[in-house]
């Protein structure tokens, strides 16, 4: 069986209702497409430790355990791992969401979200959030 690959995912939601989207810098697998803010899980964290570690490191804002609200997960074979990744939904933090990273970041509507050229294990997310939203 293939070794499980965790990975904590996080669809900002701001007052407009819109969801913030990062593209995949080049270099990196799956270069291009566009996903949800997150990264794996580090050694003995939690999800949702390490959204909040990630969402600090990649785009410069703060936000706590309690205001990240679990909405789905995505199950999917990658090249070398299963890909094991709950989805969080926020709509509260402090400081404004910076690309630190050099990634490309873009607001979007629900309605446009399934539009966007995603990693497999996104779409059906994404199709779920927007029918959430
Ligand atoms: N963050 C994130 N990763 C996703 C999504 N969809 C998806 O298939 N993935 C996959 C891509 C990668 O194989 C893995 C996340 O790895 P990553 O490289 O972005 O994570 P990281 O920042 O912790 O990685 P690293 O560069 O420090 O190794 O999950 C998504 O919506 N968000």
């Amino acid at each position: 069986m293939a070794k499980l690959l965790l990975v904590a995912a996080c669809a900002l939601i701001d007052r407009d209702g819109r969801v913030l989207m990062a593209r995949r810098p080049a270099g990196k697998e799956m270069a291009g497409l566009w996903e949800f803010p997150g990264g794996k899980l580090g050694e003995n964290e939690t999800p949702e430790e390490a959204l909040v570690r990630e969402l600090k490191e990649e785009l410069a804002i703060d936000t706590e355990a309690s205001c990240l609200a679990p909405i789905g997960f995505a199950s999917e074979a990658l090249k070398e791992f299963h890909l094991l990744m709950p989805l969080f939904v926020c709509r509260k933090w402090s400081g404004m969401p910076v690309p630190v990273e050099g990634q490309e970041l873009k607001w979007v509507k629900p309605s446009a979200l399934t539009s966007m050229e995603m990693p497999p294990a996104d779409r059906p997310l994404a199709a779920q959030l927007r029918d959430l939203l």
